[in-house]
């Protein structure tokens, strides 16, 4: 690394998207922002965005079969503002790796058995962790000079008392097949919690945080003294929160049932759960947006929208009251990522009737829209709610910029 390279390019695959941010760790300024969508499908989109050059964004559709060509693509787009791979001012790629297993609790350079660490890890994260390493193989390939840092979903979570990462089964069987609750998300829940204590005025030390991150993917956690002490998903991704396309918690008996009644394979149960089950299973779509327009036109479709939101959001309020008894003091709940941030109606109605517990909404707090951390409980509340977008991308460059820089 030169003295000058103080830029890292951050790869945040998810299993059908790319989402990336070249940032220049000098003043943590973005200088490209991007989305790859509908990756392996006829059509993928992707937008760039070059900050740097005060360029207008840019949008291509084409298909792209895999993250390897999406990520040709980027390199591509980048290259076009004179902010290419070969760039000698780059220090760093920055991998959102989404499953690290117990063997990773800290940001990795990634070498070859890193890799192989991560290929292991594959059947508990099937959506997630190949595109990951498509996406590391990719990069290697272009800038094999480079330094890779895989940032590990899994890694905040990895503080969970055994009461909570246990599963109540067979402890031998359990142990042999590394049976236990991972969590993920953790970059999120991580930078959501510290930004929701500055928020208030305190250290991460002093203030107990319920991060509630409703993406397309959501999960919840509880955060005491800045350490995570519960979280909502498991051993995979698919446990906990009802989210656009994932069940979250099931009665585990209902895979045996699919299987030996409904007469559906392995895969198809796979598949059911965590690609047609959550809001789309529910209704038919997965953007909550597309679920207010729905309820809000009203009549059967709207019925059948308002039922699965219902639904989603009385999941919400049983973890709220979970991890309220987990923490025993709440200072805070945090809503972050593309539902938490933008849909009022979810949080009002999350928050509803929780009184006893010290929370509410403000409605003319809540109608605010803007990109900063900001307060949604009235004045005086015991607990503060609060909105904290969350920036996965900017927490991935700091901890893979430190790693190689220091
Ligand atoms: N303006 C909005 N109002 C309501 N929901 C929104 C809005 N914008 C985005 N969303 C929701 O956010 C989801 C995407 O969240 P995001 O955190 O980007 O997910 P992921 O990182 O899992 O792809 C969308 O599926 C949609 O449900
Ligand atoms: C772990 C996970 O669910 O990630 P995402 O929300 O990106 O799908
Ligand atoms: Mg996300």
């Amino acid at each position: 690394m030169t003295a000058t390279a103080t830029r890292v390019l951050v790869l945040n695959s998810g299993s059908s998207s790319l989402k990336y941010q070249l940032l220049d760790m000098h003043d943590a300024a973005r200088l490209a922002v991007g989305l790859v969508e509908r990756i392996g499908e006829e059509t993928s989109r992707l937008v760039h965005t070059p900050l740097a050059t005060g360029g207008a964004k840019r949008e291509t559709e084409g298909a792209m079969a895999d993250h390897a060509a999406a990520l040709k693509a980027v390199a591509a787009e980048l290259a076009a503002d004179g902010l290419g791979l070969d760039s000698p001012q780059l220090a760093a790629i920055g991998h959102r790796v989404v499953h690290g297993g117990l063997k990773f609790t800290e940001p990795t350079v990634i070498d070859d058995a890193v890799l192989t660490e991560i290929e292991r890890l594959v059947p508990v994260a099937p959506l997630h962790n190949p595109a990951n390493i498509t996406g590391i193989r990719t990069a290697r390939a272009l800038r094999p000079d480079l330094p890779q840092v895989a940032v590990f979903d899994t890694a905040f979570h990895t503080t969970m008392p055994e009461h909570a990462a246990r599963y109540a089964i067979d402890v031998a069987t359990a142990d042999a097949h590394r049976i236990r609750r991972y969590g993920f998300h953790g970059t999120s829940h991580a930078y959501v919690s510290r930004k929701t204590a500055a928020l208030l005025g305190k250290d991460p030390s002093e203030v107990n945080v319920i991060v509630l991150h409703l993406g397309n993917g959501a999960s919840a956690s509880a955060v005491a003294g800045g350490r995570c002490v519960d979280t909502s998903m498991g051993l995979t991704p698919l446990e906990g929160l009802v989210m656009g396309t994932r069940s979250g918690d099931i009665d585990p008996a209902v895979t045996f049932h699919l299987k030996r009644v409904a007469g559906m394979s392995e895969d198809e149960v796979d598949e059911l759960l965590n690609k047609k089950s959550g809001l789309i299973g529910l209704c038919g779509d997965n953007d909550m947006r597309e679920i207010r327009r729905r309820i809000d036109a009203g009549g059967e479709d709207g019925a059948r929208a308002q039922l699965a939101f219902d639904i989603y959001i009385h999941r919400l309020k049983k973890y709220l009251g979970a991890y309220t008894a987990v923490l025993g003091r709440v200072d805070a709940v945090a809503f972050t990522a593309g539902v938490g941030e933008n849909a009022a109606p979810v949080r009002e109605a999350a928050i509803a009737g929780l009184a006893q517990m010290g929370m509410a909404v403000d409605a003319d707090r809540n109608a605010v829209r803007s990109d900063e951390p900001r307060l949604i409980s009235p004045e005086g509340s015991r607990v503060a709610v609060a909105v904290v977008p969350t920036d996965e991308e900017l927490e991935i460059a700091q901890q893979t910029y430190a790693l190689v820089s220091a």
